[in-house]
């Protein structure tokens, strides 16, 4: 066996290693596997590359997925897949743009080289995912979700890329594709039980659970406590006429911003297809609704980008309902909220309604 095939065949065992922790995932992650297959496919068609210049790309590319096996955040993946870069393209000067949401364009750089030099603050580079005629752009993409992006742009202005390296280039976007999809999938299986596997909130039972024991919280030290449900508006017309695959990027956009918009206190969950709920303990019903309502307009800037199409923003009805105003038990707040929201639904949606004063039930008087 020449040098070269022991590679592939380490690469190759570092993907079967790969599916091996595939398989540990439920039927909803299934197509997950079936992109990772499709990159092994990738791989055994570097593989049949029998130049020997190859050799340092494998090299590197090898040295890669070995340690996709181990733990990486994604941030960690992104650093190695830019030192492979420094190393494997050293005329060059690129980085790596990791998307949260599902949205393009992906805009934080989160690791970068110029020359064989890997840039410890990746903003060094002033990047920017503009369209710009000297910078080569590969989308990063797995489970047929986009990822982010890797760009470079050779360091004598001008220059066109050479062949290899744009050989090569495709290999770290599949690699990266690889390795994110991996931190993805180790961080679904870590939090099955809590979290919803499309968009990573909590999911509404974690959520029910943590009302209660917050509900109780807020009660034993008279603290207040507001419960938030937000509704995408006429998503079913959205789906229909943009495909469910810009209905999912849609739902996973929103789960970002709410992750970004709330304190990591408050508790933001998917409660039920395009239903999502927030519990924000000490959040008196003022406070909860000036930040729904910043919520609403942070949400019209919100633009699924897909095949190129940049999809319309789409609103939100939401209601609000607070203890002790509206009720004092985790189900009547709920129901509570559940009757704004309607409220919200029936004035037309894009809005936010306060909940009315749940009346007692007959147990209760
Ligand atoms: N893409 C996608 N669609 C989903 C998901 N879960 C639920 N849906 C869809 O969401 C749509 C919800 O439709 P409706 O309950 O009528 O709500 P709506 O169209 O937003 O109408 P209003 O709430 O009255 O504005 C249905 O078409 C569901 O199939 C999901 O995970 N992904």
């Amino acid at each position: 066996m020449t040098t070269d095939q022991s590679k592939l065949e380490a690469i190759n065992q570092a993907l079967r290693a790969q599916r091996q922790l595939v398989r540990q995932l439920d039927d909803q992650q299934a197509s997950l596997e079936r992109q990772l297959q499709g990159l092994t496919g990738d791989s055994a068609g570097w593989a049949a590359d029998t130049d020997p210049a190859l050799g340092h790309v494998l090299e590197a590319f090898h040295a890669l997925l070995g340690s996709l096996t181990e733990s990486l955040s994604q941030g960690d993946a992104a650093q190695l897949l830019a030192r492979c870069a420094a190393e494997l393209l050293p005329d060059t000067t690129g980085a790596i743009f990791v998307d949260q949401a599902g949205v393009e364009p992906a805009n934080r750089a989160i690791a970068a080289w110029r020359g064989a030099e890997l840039l410890t603050d990746p903003n060094a580079l002033h990047y920017e995912c503009t369209e710009d005629q000297a910078a080569h752009r590969l989308n990063i993409e797995a489970q047929g979700l986009y990822l982010g992006v890797v760009e470079l742009r050779p360091l004598s202005p001008g220059r066109a890329l050479r062949a290899r390296e744009q050989q090569t280039l495709q290999m770290l976007a599949s690699a990266a594709g690889l390795a994110l999809a991996t931190h993805t999938l180790r961080y679904r299986l870590r939090h099955r039980n809590v979290r919803d596997p499309l968009t990573g909130l909590f999911n509404r039972r974690y959520a029910e659970d943590t009302l209660e024991r917050e509900l109780h919280r807020a009660q034993r030290h008279q603290l207040p406590l507001s419960v938030v449900l937000i509704d995408l508006d006429r998503f079913e017309a959205y789906n229909q006429r943009h495909g469910q695959n810009a209905g999912d990027r849609m739902l996973q956009a929103m789960s970002d911003l709410l992750q970004h918009s709330f304190r990591g206190s408050d508790i933001c969950a998917r409660a039920a297809g395009q239903r999502f709920l927030l519990v924000l303990p000490e959040a008196a019903i003022r406070d909860a609704i000036e930040r729904a309502n910043d919520l609403r307009r942070e949400l019209a800037k919100v633009r699924v980008h897909l095949r190129g199409l940049h999809l319309p923003a789409m609103t939100v009805s939401m209601g609000v309902a607070g203890y002790p105003e509206h009720a004092d038990s985790s189900d009547d707040l709920m129901a509570a909220a559940d009757a704004a929201l309607q409220l919200a639904k029936h004035s037309g949606g894009n809005t936010c309604a306060l909940a009315e004063k749940v009346p007692l039930s007959p147990h209760n008087e």
